[in-house]
């Protein structure tokens, strides 16, 4: 069969392109997606299910392992991905959060002109339809604005009755207004420091159901004859035929090599264009077996290169996630969330000045870091490039206009058990990893090698003890204190009061887990910054071949990935819909 799109991976951003660019009846369109059709699967359809985790570790998980971490007491970690139709979306917490505005401001200056807030805002709003929250949420204190949310769009927000028990709430905010952090009316505003409830991708109702991408941008427009989804696992690109290895020209993808439900290669040959939508841990995985990628590494695995791409794979960032947990006496019943986002200076105090001066100074020793912990990549990374890269980030989080971003997000999360659950992750972490094909050998196809490399620049250690602190103090105050029977982790006996600053940093260390926010390993860049697609979301030395995920984030921003994703996707659409050989 003949498409006119190949899309690799039906997943949260995968399927937005795929609904998108079918929307014309003569545009034919395949998605190759490894996992099936999970609409019948309460572990992803009940909203509930996330709180109990239910999707990990089932077959709709890829639960991934990283090498060890020797940031994080030398041990591996898991990352869950989700196997479906729908992609992560359909096992992800569902939190839909936009960015603060300077956040995506940010990826302008690396090279990307047009992306920004004000061009991401109108598909961001265009994608969603709210629903307001019901009467009894509102009287417990759940805010909005009704201006900042899109009514019309595929994607439901709303929040769900299942975690809707929210007795908690107003003691949780009272408790952080005491630190400092005022209630936020509605984060969709680009402006995310303080306290809010946030909305959730999900249909509200009883009980509520979850709104992944499949069953915002698939199941309504499934029975086009124009797209189809085949069920397997794209291995590489087919280059055309006279395309010699690292040509001068653009190399031009003529289709997809898939791995069929019996294992058999079959090749699907596309006449427009190959759009990689594999996730941040994957569409790296297919540049690299296709000949994209960085030389060293390339040439270790036998694959002759097509295009030198050093950063596929590279510059990859995750948050990492830590817990405070208290018993309680409350008699909360359900889960309630909120969510707490402190700006650096909420962090860091009145060390903010120094913290910010010394951590500048250091930028050419984390480039030096981050470049010899790369290994064979490194060898060709620029070392340079990667210091103008950290520069802009610490620009966004240091720079002169205090409050334009945040630094560490708060989760405070009331199990009906009276358990009280805060995680906190550094928005910005400055570590970098890695993820690369681990071998050429196509049995080993699903297993990448993972290297995030958590706390490889002690900046990040550093700002997870500060809010780790943050997060002991709010046992301590007035409105929740009272209700705190006992922090059990970490406990009194294993940090004590008293407990000093290195005593925190071990329980960092040794407590980080993953928190499944991966971007940047095909970052939109310019290619001298280690950029591997354009801002047309093209990948660099190649025609035909862009992609649309997570891996295109090139800095890491304070929201959940969806929200902005789904707004990424669309605008991906666009461009490519505009692009003359659409309608050709
Ligand atoms: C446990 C968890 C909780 C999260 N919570 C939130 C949250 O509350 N809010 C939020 O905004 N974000 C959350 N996230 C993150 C967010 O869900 C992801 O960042 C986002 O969904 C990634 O979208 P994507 O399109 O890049 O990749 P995916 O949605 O993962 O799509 C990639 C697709 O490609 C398929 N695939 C991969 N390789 C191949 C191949 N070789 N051939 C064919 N198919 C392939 C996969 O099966 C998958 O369907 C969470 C993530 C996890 C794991």
């Amino acid at each position: 069969e003949v498409f006119d799109y190949v899309i690799v991976g039906g997943g949260t951003a995968g399927l937005v392109v795929a609904n998108r660019l079918s929307e014309t009846p003569t545009v034919r369109v395949a998605v190759i997606e490894a996992g099936g059709d999970e609409r019948n699967n309460p572990n992803v359809t009940l909203a509930s299910g996330y709180i109990t985790m239910a999707a990990y570790n089932t077959p709709i998980d890829w639960a991934y392992q990283t090498v060890p971490q020797p940031g994080v007491n030398n041990t591996p970690l898991t990352y869950h991905q989700g196997k479906a139709i729908g992609g992560t979306s359909a096992i992800n917490g569902m939190a839909y959060v936009r960015s603060n505005q300077a956040d995506l401001d940010a990826w302008e200056r690396l090279g990307n002109p047009g992306w920004n807030w004000a061009s991401l805002y109108p598909y961001s709003m265009g994608a969603e339809n709210f629903t307001f929250p019901g009467p009894g949420l509102q009287a417990s204190g759940v805010t909005f604005d009704a201006a900042v949310h899109g009514y019309s769009g595929p994607i439901h927000t709303g929040y769900g009755s299942a975690l809707g028990n929210m007795t908690l709430t107003p003691a949780v905010q009272d408790a952080w207004e005491e630190l400092g952090l005022l209630p936020n009316v509605d984060t969709g505003r680009g402006k995310n420091r303080g306290v809010s409830a946030n909305p959730l991708t999900l249909e509200p109702g009883s009980p509520s159901i979850r709104c992944d991408s499949a069953r915002a941008y698939w199941y309504p427009v499934e029975d086009r004859p124009n797209l189809k989804i085949i069920k397997g696992t794209a291995r590489r690109l087919v280059w055309r035929k006279n395309n010699k290895p690292c040509s001068k020209k653009a190399n031009t993808a003529t289709g997809v090599e898939y791995l069929d439900e019996d294992g058999q290669a079959v090749v699907l040959s596309a006449t427009k264009e190959v759009i990689l939508s594999a996730g941040s841990l994957r569409t790296p995985l297919v540049l690299e077996s296709s000949g994209v990628g960085n030389q060293g590494i390339l040439k270790r695995l036998g694959i002759p290169v097509v295009v030198s791409l050093p950063g596929v794979g590279e510059n990859f960032q995750d948050q990492g996630n830590n817990i405070v947990f208290y018993n309680t006496t409350a008699n909360a019943t359900g889960a309630v969330v909120s969510q707490t986002w402190a700006s650096p200076a909420d962090v860091f105090g009145s060390d903010l000045a120094d913290i910010a001066n010394s951590t500048r100074n250091e930028l050419p020793r984390w480039a030096d870091l981050i470049v010899s912990a790369s290994g064979d990549a490194g060898a060709l990374l620029n070392r340079s490039a990667v210091e103008a890269v950290l520069r802009a980030q610490h620009d966004l989080v240091f720079g002169d206009s205090e409050g334009a971003t945040t630094l560490v997000e708060f989760v405070t999360t009331a199990f009906g058990n009276g358990m009280l659950m805060s995680q906190h992750w550094t928005l910005f972490p400055f570590s970098r990893g890695s993820v690369h094909l681990a071998s050429a050998d196509v049995s080993k196809i699903n297993e990448p090698r993972i290297d995030p490399r958590f706390n490889l620049v002690d900046f990040d250690i550093t700002a997870q003890t500060q809010a780790a602190k943050l997060a002991a103090r709010l046992g301590k105050t007035d409105a929740l204190g009272p209700l705190v029977s006992e922090r059990i982790r970490p406990s009194l006996d294993i940090l004590p009061e008293n407990a000093t600053d290195a005593q925190w940093r071990e329980f960092i260390k040794t407590t980080l887990d993953v928190d499944h926010h991966i971007v940047g390993t095909a970052a939109m860049m310019s290619r001298d910054l280690g950029g591997v697609v354009d801002p047309e979301l093209r990948v660099y030395g190649t025609a035909n071949v862009r992609v649309v995920d997570m891996s295109v984030i090139p800095l890491h921003f304070s929201g959940h990935p969806v929200a902005t994703l789904y707004a990424v996707a669309e605008r991906a659409a666009d461009i490519i819909r505009r692009s003359p050989l659409y309608a050709a």
